[in-house]
């Protein structure tokens, strides 16, 4: 891709296709175990795609999952997007390092760290580690700006937030984490996330814009008549950062550099609801091979996250009806990627208990 930094470039040439070998030698495994061929349904996939990508067959069972939550305004939230204020935005990070958020109480059944970047919060922010979650400053600028106006950003600071999330993945796989697990924080965020998913698949802004945080009618259509306008400004022959920096929010490029990151590390990236979905689309417009390392987590109420999950060829994990962010759907469905690994790892086969070995 053309015009851009010497670290994405560099990330984007690390990232390799899965390993043809080690995905088919799960297959052969999966097809030998004490069980009729293709029982364990999806898992069977999940397994042979964590084998492609850890480049061994069995693939470790991940023990470590980290969290990633990206944080950001939006300039947007000026044209009543939302009945939140902004401020919820930063008082949530200061919840999320008190350890009093539903993603603290799901990391903490998971067994996951929570790590809490400031892409682009408006709110005071302090970096530091709470028993919840370590805060990090990442912050390119406090709220994008309206994208009902113009561009949301400019292509650096695009760029910069790109970078940022690549880092942040580096952080944490540095830190000994084996699975990596998309999340986000940003009030006003669904309307850049319907605007990106339009742009990116080519969808009406109606079948993609969604209530978000929960919104009346009258809203629902203000809202979707802002993403179709902006997503109607994107140049012919845009590309993937450019429609970013138009359309997308300083959280969704930290989600998008977090998915290049974890991929150029060979590491797993477990993606959460339609935020997560619009970053991908991003990073597979920057790098397809990316997609390769992600999992869907689960399928979010948000309408846009179908089209999204669509057009990534990602089949999500659960369906829970859930429409918070922060990572709860992602995180929640890590114990299955562990367990669909530990399946081959642990499971007996079937020639060996048809010769009676146990
Ligand atoms: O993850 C999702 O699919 C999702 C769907 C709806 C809302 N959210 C969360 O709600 C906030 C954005 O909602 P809104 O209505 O302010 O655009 C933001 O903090 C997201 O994390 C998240
Ligand atoms: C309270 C609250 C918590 C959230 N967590 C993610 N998005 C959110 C939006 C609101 C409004």
């Amino acid at each position: 891709m053309a015009g851009v930094s010497e670290v994405l470039s560099s990330t984007i040439a690390r990232i390799q296709p899965l390993d043809a070998e080690a995905v088919a030698a799960a297959e052969t495994a999966q097809a030998g175990l004490v069980k009729p061929a293709g029982s364990l349904g999806v898992l069977e996939a999940l397994s042979a795609q964590l084998a492609g990508i850890a480049r061994a067959c069995p693939p470790p069972v991940p023990a470590k999952p980290a969290v990633g939550v990206f944080a950001g305004d939006h300039g947007v939230l000026a044209q009543g997007v939302t009945p939140w204020p902004s401020d919820i935005t930063f008082v949530m990070c200061n919840v999320f390092q008190a350890g009093g958020a539903a993603i603290n109480v799901l990391s903490r059944a998971a067994g996951a760290s929570v790590t809490v970047v400031d892409m682009g919060v408006a709110g005071p922010y302090a970096e530091g580690t709470g028993p919840g979650a370590e805060l990090v400053s990442k912050k390119v600028r406090p709220a994008t700006s309206d994208l009902a106006k113009g561009a949301a950003m400019s292509r650096d600071e695009a760029i910069q937030a790109l970078e940022a999330g690549i880092a942040v993945a580096d952080q944490l796989v540095d830190g000994g984490a084996d699975l990596l697990v998309t999340g986000d924080m940003g009030i006003g965020n669904t309307t850049p996330s319907a605007a990106l998913i339009a742009a990116l698949t080519g969808t009406a802004a109606d079948v993609v814009t969604g209530r978000g945080t929960g919104i009346d009618d009258e809203t629902l259509a203000l809202k979707t008549g802002i993403v179709a306008s902006a997503v109607e400004r994107i140049a012919e022959g845009a590309d993937a950062i450019d429609v970013l920096a138009e359309v997308g929010g300083f959280e969704h490029a930290g989600i998008a550099g977090f998915v290049l990151g974890g991929a150029a590390r060979g590491v797993p990236v477990v993606l959460d609801g339609v935020i997560a979905g619009s970053a991908a689309l991003v990073a597979q417009g920057i790098a397809p091979t990316a997609i390769d390392y992600c999992v869907a987590g689960h399928r979010s109420a948000e309408p846009g996250h179908r089209i999204a999950l669509e057009k990534l060829a990602l089949r999500p994990l659960l369906e829970l009806d859930l429409r918070l962010g922060e990572g709860t759907g992602a995180v929640l469905a890590t114990p299955i990627v562990q367990a669909s690994a530990r399946i081959l790892n642990e499971m007996a086969t079937l020639e060996s208990v048809m010769a009676g070995g146990q």
